[in-house]
């Protein structure tokens, strides 16, 4: 088991967003110089995007070794990339397109499938595969970027879905709050395998989330999926604008 998150908080905005680029710069930075490479799950939703616009600055666009590094995702919704909701889309217009990352080094979960369940089979072997893990192995990625919901979820992992008890396999089929199959998502035994976790959470609608995930008495890993993310022998990462960390002085 991991020692306790680190949890960093900042001004929001560019400062914010500052501290996010340097901390991926110096994971990737460290990793690359490590071991050749670095594998990384970006998260989704709507943080990334400025993520995604600061990295992509003059400033910090020359700082990383685009060329040595592999995409994945932690989550993905049930649309074509092209759909505005597809956090492959986002990616790609907002990340690897003005970079010029080539696709190759991008492995994106398809969506758009008409069966989720073999959607998320065949990105499991492909996650395999590419990681050099064959069953029983878990693959250990070297970051995983995390966002957080309202609701505690974390990834496509929300509160009291059978993804988020899914044990036996990498990715699963994420359901939305009716029930309805609509995402794929990596599941918590790849996520706690990584070597960094980071989550990136900014603005006040996360605050009281943010403090019932890292300072709840009442067990909030019972409940709250992103309490469950332990790594088990990484490191555990906070990123919070001052808006988000704002219930947890409280
Ligand atoms: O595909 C997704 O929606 C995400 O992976 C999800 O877990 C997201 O990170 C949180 O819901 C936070 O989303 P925001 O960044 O939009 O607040």
């Amino acid at each position: 088991m991991s020692s306790s998150p680190e949890i960093l908080v900042c001004r929001p905005g560019q400062d914010w967003l500052d501290r996010a680029c340097g901390l991926f710069r110096d994971i990737t930075t460290q990793t690359i110089q490590a071991q050749g490479s670095c594998v990384i799950a970006l998260s989704g939703g709507t943080t990334p995007k400025a993520l995604y616009g600061a990295l992509t600055s003059p400033e910090w666009k020359t700082q990383c070794q685009w060329d040595r590094m592999i995409f994945l995702f932690g989550d993905e919704r049930g649309v074509p990339p092209d759909h505005p909701d597809s956090n492959y889309g986002l990616a790609l217009e907002a990340l690897f397109r003005p970079l010029g990352i080539g696709l190759s080094q991008v492995h994106r979960m398809k969506g758009e499938s008409t069966d989720l369940s073999l959607a998320a089979a065949d990105y499991e072997q492909a996650l395999r595969a590419l990681t050099h893990s064959p069953p029983p192995a878990i693959p250990r990625l070297d970051l995983v970027l995390l966002g957080l919901g309202e609701d505690g979820h974390t990834a496509s992992l929300f509160p009291g879905t059978p993804a988020l008890s899914e044990r036996s396999h990498l990715v699963a089929v994420g359901l939305s709050p009716k029930g309805i199959p609509s995402r794929l998502t990596l599941t918590l035994g790849v996520i706690n395998r990584a070597t960094v976790v980071l989550f990136l959470v900014t603005g006040t609608g996360k605050a009281e989330m943010v403090r019932a995930v890292l300072q709840s008495k009442t067990q909030p890993e019972r409940t709250l999926p992103a309490a469950q993310v332990k790594p088990d022998s990484g490191h555990l990462v906070w990123l919070l604008d001052d808006a988000a960390a704002g219930a947890l002085m409280r």
